[in-house]
């Protein structure tokens, strides 16, 4: 297939590139050709699309989309003033929902989670992420990696899978965090990698989870499995999670609103992308910025991601991400769709999308809009004309 009459709009650091009378050819499920269309050899099966707008398609490279419950209440306690720290050392937080996840079995787990990949396909995603780490015992943390896998199967949808069992310390290993840290994180992380379910590991280093010292552990046995380590780092306090997961040689570090000087110097040395999440930036009405000009100084790449989860972000819309990170962070709009395409793509540690170019995978978004700015820029609306992915119209 060969779609003409576009504009081909990518971001890189210094703002958009704009191609129009383009024309992007597709074969076997990937780009062969993206350009001027007068360059473009003749011949070939044509759809024109009226000169719209082509980017990349979207790639939401942080959510927890699998989960069962909601955190409605909750969301009330935090309005009346408590924090999340005090909820979650309440046995609240990311435990309530551990409660309802382990309570669902795969077909709800699928039918909630599927709702919210449907908000996202609605909003040009091509690709998801999905982490697992509300089941925190072996048998509801693999349930949750394969409802994951099961959504790719039941909607036109690229999935990634990441094993985060290193989200919270269960009830049951209150007094055993080193045998949590074996049996079920580590002992888990082998399993799923042995059913084929884990594309990367994670965990989340703070004061009410786990410590630098703990993800080291966690890191090191991932790596001889081969597997890829992320991290949730220097959310709400600055233990030095981002420079450990770099000298790791992370894919991401993730949140990163307390990271310090050290931290972006590793990020930057060992290639590390930064995943801001300003969806949970705001709904846990944080005031303290991730540094965002001393990470573009240091030439880190910034990626833009829902953290789509139950307790600091229910968001479900990768363009109301983007909006975000340019109110509340100062991200550029190009700096916006970089960060949920090219920058996206790498947080995730793929090289064959995020960008229209050949060879890479022919997943496209075609928008009604007349500037890429556009899709930064307006507030919870959804200008997607038509979503592609793997070459079909989807
Ligand atoms: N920060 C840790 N994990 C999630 C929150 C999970 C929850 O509260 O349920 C996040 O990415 O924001
Ligand atoms: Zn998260």
């Amino acid at each position: 297939m060969i779609l003409t009459d576009v504009t081909l709009a990518e971001a890189g650091p210094d703002g958009f590139a704009l191609t129009g009378d383009a024309a992007i050819a597709i074969e076997g499920g990937r780009i062969a050709f993206a350009g001027p269309a007068a360059d473009l050899p003749p011949g070939g099966q044509r759809r024109s699309m009226g000169g719209r707008l082509v980017t990349a398609g979207l790639i939401d490279c942080h959510t927890h989309l699998v989960f069962g419950g909601d955190r409605a209440r909750e969301f009330d306690m935090r309005l009346n003033g408590a924090s999340y720290e005090e909820i979650a050392r309440a046995g609240g937080g990311i435990l309530s929902t551990v409660r309802a996840t382990r309570a669902a079995d795969e077909g709800a787990l699928l039918a909630a989670a599927l709702r919210r990949a449907d908000h996202l396909i609605a909003e040009g995603v091509t690709t998801v992420e999905i982490k697992s780490g509300y089941g925190l015992d072996l048998e509801t943390e693999l349930r949750m990696l394969r409802v994951a896998r099961r959504i790719g199967q039941e909607r036109p949808l690229r999935i990634v899978t990441t094993w985060l069992a290193a989200h919270a310390l269960p009830p049951e290993y209150r007094d055993d965090r080193a045998g949590y840290i074996d049996h079920v994180v580590i002992a888990g992380m082998e399993a799923a990698h042995a059913e084929g379910l884990v594309d990367a590991v994670d965990g989340f280093c703070e004061g009410i989870a786990f410590s630098p010292e703990e993800m080291e552990r966690i890191f090191d046995r991932a790596a001889a499995l081969g597997l890829p380590v992320k991290l949730h780092a220097e959310q709400l306090s600055d233990l030095g999670g981002a420079a450990m997961a770099a000298r790791h040689g992370a894919i991401s570090a993730d949140h990163l609103e307390w990271l310090g000087a050290d931290g972006i110097a590793a990020m930057a040395g060992a290639g590390t992308v930064a995943v801001l999440l300003p969806g949970a930036f705001y709904a846990l009405r944080e005031t303290r910025m991730p540094p965002v000009q001393g990470l573009r100084d240091a030439g880190v790449p910034i990626a833009l991601a829902t953290d789509c989860n139950p307790g600091t972000s229910p968001l479900t819309s990768i363009l109301l991400a983007m909006n975000m990170g340019a109110t509340l962070f100062r991200l550029t709009p190009a700096e916006c769709l970089a960060g949920v395409t090219a920058n996206a793509a790498r947080a995730l540690g793929l090289s064959d999308r995020g960008r229209i170019a050949p060879g890479m995978l022919a997943d496209l978004a075609v928008w009604d809009i007349a500037h890429p700015a556009e899709l930064a820029y307006r507030i919870g609306y959804n200008p997607l004309h038509a979503r592609i992915i793997g070459g079909d119209l989807a």
